[in-house]
């Protein structure tokens, strides 16, 4: 009900109370008319929002004039009020009924003690109270003010009433007491002033000079002082009465102390939801779906939709889920667990982004059972899952090719393994190694070298179906995982991985073709487990490079026992320098015409303590692949020139030396450093020292090996190309070279009799290398046969067992002092 406040004192015109009972008339009809048009007593009807409805004649006589609408407050004095909010009205409507005594005020600010009847017609149209009022006689005033008195008493509301001129308290109840810790004695000998801090006294001076003596009702909050000190707020309705026939005010002072408190708290939660960089959504459960009631501003930029989009909306629909799939699923379910639930959810931003965001639901207790209000909070989670995701791609991929790595590929092959075990099929594990691929990196760089191995990774993923894996280990390993089911054309699909690889390709402005070599193992006949499977491709991927790249070759029990000698020639090899296991033996070469000798290959021998002798052919590919064979051949350089000089010396005639060079020892930058290094310090002249440089060495990059070959050239000493025949040489190539001779391979010298196709590539090589300008030398000659052939055919010269067979230098000068 409000406390509007009272109208001046004016009677109304005749004209007004006329339509004032009309009022009554409309509202009530002319029962209420003919019930109370001519009573004595007050009679009037209040609506349930506490406006005047209707009056009867002698109400709006003795107490009017009313306007429409009136409200109901402005019938009484103000002390009446909080007892008619507090007590009356709720009785009346609670039990249908309620009396008791009241004072109504005339607009001439009369006073009219009256005993009230207030009765609740929830049936009338509108429900309304209607109040039925007669004057008290004296002793009805005492003891109303009596009731009062105790009503006042007993109030829960701190209450008090000051003299307005004085301003000292005149009456003060026991909830005041309580609240401001003074006695009532203590209050009596008090002005309201002293209830006031410092700095509100002002403020009250200005608010007592504005008001009237009889003034409004008035309102406002204040700070107020106990007496002890500390402070508290209070929510002030203050309202003019008479009391002792002093005017004074009746004031309540409502502690909102608490209430400002938590209105201050409430509003720093709210601004920590409005600041908050995780979105806080509040639903409303309804029958289709959860509502959003709430939604702070991380909510609306976390999807992307206008703040004044959002309410109402249903959230699922907000997170962009599809219905029915496993997220909406998900938050549904979460949403009538009546739990704390914590979900990962796949959700829409406006603009269609998908984004990962965590969701914890948290529901609100409802007073009853129902589904009602949920808090829900959203952090995005989508960067750091995304930098998972590109971590845990890059633990599992090769950085280079995107390929799987070793390790996804033990995952993948352990799957393949179990799936393979279940349906009965068998997997294929094929381990390619591509051949050479060392010289392609040196010759043209690592970006060249990339480029090949991206290259590779797509021509193998092209020759493989789906389900199957293509995985690089390192460098130029690369790993096919292949089920193999429904009599799937393997042998084809290797020969199309060989041709794909083999294909050529551009690198570093030139035309560059790689082959592979191609090592098979396969389950379950090789193996069980992965680590075993993934040996044995391997084991047979070595041996296909053994036997002379380019090939295929499947796993075989036996090749383990290779594996393991090569294992452990290397292991003593890294020794052998050291512990000066290595010597050279020397063979002639002998001029065919005249039979004279005209030089002496130095060969490597190796003696090991335990192993014997051990054959270059074991451990020369060894030391070439470990790159020991760079260390071996300085050394082997330096011995040759050093006893070719110490021949030299000892008055022997002066004999070329030949030595021969690896592919490692060749690129090494170092080399012709070395080759002059040897010659200065053994005091060789450099016409009495050769080189043999292979074929298929001086192939792989002409350009290179033409000037490397050139530098060579240009220190003075001799080149032959060893193993004329067994690779491939450009013709065009060939002349560009600088050598001095070609040597025909012994393979070709073994077979010239017995193959007239041999015998007329030898004849070829012979003319060939007079035509080029080069001296053709034979090598394995091992008969006379052999010999006059070769001879027949203008071969220069020869060597072989036919004459001597490697001969330890002490060995070699006798042979050098008898012939
Ligand atoms: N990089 C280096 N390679 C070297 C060095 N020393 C040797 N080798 C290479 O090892 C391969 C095997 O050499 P080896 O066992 O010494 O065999 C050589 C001769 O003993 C053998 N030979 C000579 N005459 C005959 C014969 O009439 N019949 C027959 N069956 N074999 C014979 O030929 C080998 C010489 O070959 P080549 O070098 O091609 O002239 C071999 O490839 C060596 O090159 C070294 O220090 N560094």
């Amino acid at each position: 009900m409000e406390l509007p406040p009272q109208p001046a004192s004016t009677r109304a015109p005749k004209r007004e109370r006329t339509q004032q009972g009309r009022l009554a008339s409309k509202s009530q009809g002319s029962a209420f008319d003919q019930m109370f048009g001519d009573s004595p007593y007050f009679a009037f009807v209040i609506s349930e929002a506490g406006r005047l409805l209707a009056c009867n004649a002698h109400m709006h006589s003795l107490l009017g004039p009313f306007a429409d609408d009136v409200p109901a407050a402005q019938l009484y004095a103000g002390w009446v009020l909080p007892m008619l909010q507090s007590e009356a009205l709720p009785t009346a409507r609670m039990r249908g009924h309620w009396r008791g005594e009241v004072e109504l005020v005339g607009h001439d600010g009369s006073s009219h003690p009256v005993t009230q009847t207030i009765e609740w017609r929830a049936n009338a149209q509108p429900p309304s109270y209607l109040c039925l009022a007669y004057p008290l006689d004296d002793y009805d005033v005492y003891e109303s003010r009596l009731r009062f008195k105790y009503l006042f008493e007993a109030h829960p509301q701190p209450m008090w009433v000051y003299d307005l001129e004085t301003l000292r308290f005149m009456v003060v109840n026991a909830a005041a007491v309580a609240q401001y810790g003074y006695t009532e004695a203590e209050f009596l000998h008090m002005t309201i002033r002293d209830i006031r801090p410092p700095q509100e006294v002002e403020r009250l001076e200005q608010n007592l000079a504005a008001t009237p003596r009889k003034g409004a009702d008035q309102s406002g909050a204040w700070t107020h002082v106990r007496r002890d000190g500390s402070r508290l707020k209070v929510d002030i309705s203050s309202h003019a009465v008479t009391l002792a026939g002093r005017p004074c005010r009746l004031v309540f002072a409502h502690d909102i102390t608490e209430r400002l408190r938590l209105q201050a708290e409430l509003q720093l939660r709210g601004r920590a939801l409005e600041a908050s960089v995780n979105a806080v959504v509040i639903t409303q459960h309804t029958a289709d779906g959860d509502r959003v009631e709430y939604a702070n501003p991380a909510f609306s930029q976390l999807l992307g939709h206008a703040p004044e989009n959002v309410l109402g909306q249903q959230l699922e629909t907000l997170l962009g889920l599809q219905a029915n799939d496993d997220h909406q699923q998900a938050v549904h379910a979460a949403m009538l667990s009546h739990q704390e639930v914590t979900l990962l959810l796949h959700i829409r931003h406006r603009d269609g982004a998908q984004l990962w965001t965590q969701m914890h639901v948290a529901p609100v207790p409802a007073t009853d059972d129902a589904i009602g209000r949920h808090v829900c909070v959203l952090t995005d989670m989508t960067a750091i899952l995304d930098y998972q995701a590109q971590l845990e791609h890059q633990a599992n991929h090769d950085a280079l090719t995107g390929l799987p790595n070793r390790v996804l590929l033990s995952d993948r092959m352990a799957q393949a393994i179990t799936f393979s075990q279940r349906f009965g099929h068998s997997l294929w594990l094929v381990a390619i190694d591509l051949d050479n691929f060392k010289l392609t990196n040196d010759h043209l760089g690592h970006q060249a070298g990339d480029e090949l191995l991206r290259a590779v990774a797509d021509r193998l993923c092209a020759c493989v179906n789906e389900g199957d894996t293509v995985a690089r280990l390192g460098g130029d390993e690369f790993l096919l995982l292949l089920p193999v089911a429904n009599q799937r054309p393997m042998a084809s699909l290797l020969q199309l991985v060989q041709q794909a690889v083999a294909a050529p390709l551009t690198l570093a402005q030139q035309t560059v073709a790689v082959t592979c070599s191609i090592g098979v193992s396969v389950f379950p006949a090789d193996g069980a487990e992965p680590e075993q499977l993934l040996k044995h491709a391997d084991i047979a991927m070595y041996r296909a490079k053994e036997a002379g790249r380019n090939q295929v070759q499947f796993y075989e029990a036996a090749m383990h026992a290779r594996v393991a000698e090569r294992a452990l020639i290397e292991a003593e090899l890294r020794h052998a320098l050291a512990r000066e296991e290595l010597s050279l033996v020397y063979q002639p070469k002998l001029d065919l015409r005249s039979g004279a000798v005209t030089g002496m290959e130095a060969l490597l021998r190796w003696q090991h303590p335990t192993l014997g002798s051990v054959s270059p052919a074991r451990f020369i590919g060894v030391a070439e692949e470990t790159g020991m064979i760079v260390a071996i051949g300085r050394w082997v350089l330096r011995m040759a020139c050093t006893q070719a000089m110490a021949w030299q010396q000892a008055g022997l005639p002066a004999l070329r030396v030949a030595v021969n060079l690896s592919a490692r020892q060749f690129r090494d930058q170092a080399l012709l450093e070395e080759v002059r290094a040897a010659l200065d310090d053994s005091g060789l002249a450099p016409q009495y020292l050769e080189l043999e440089l292979t074929e298929s060495l001086m192939m792989h990059n002409v350009d290179e090996a033409v000037a490397a070959i050139e530098n060579l050239k240009q220190l003075g000493i001799a080149l032959s190309i060893d193993d004329f025949g067994t690779g491939y040489s450009s013709l065009a190539y060939l002349k560009q070279f600088p050598v001095d001779y070609l040597k025909i391979d012994q393979s070709f010298t073994r077979d010239m009799l017995d193959e007239p196709r041999v015998a007329a590539i030898v004849r070829s090589v012979i003319a060939l290398g007079h035509s080029l300008g080069f001296k053709v030398i034979a090598e394995g000659v091992e008969t006379a046969p052999q010999l006059d052939y070769l001879r027949s055919n203008d071969c220069d010269e020869i060597q072989g067992y036919y004459f001597s067979r490697p001969l330890m230098p002490d060995a070699f000068a006798a042979l050098l002092r008898s012939s």
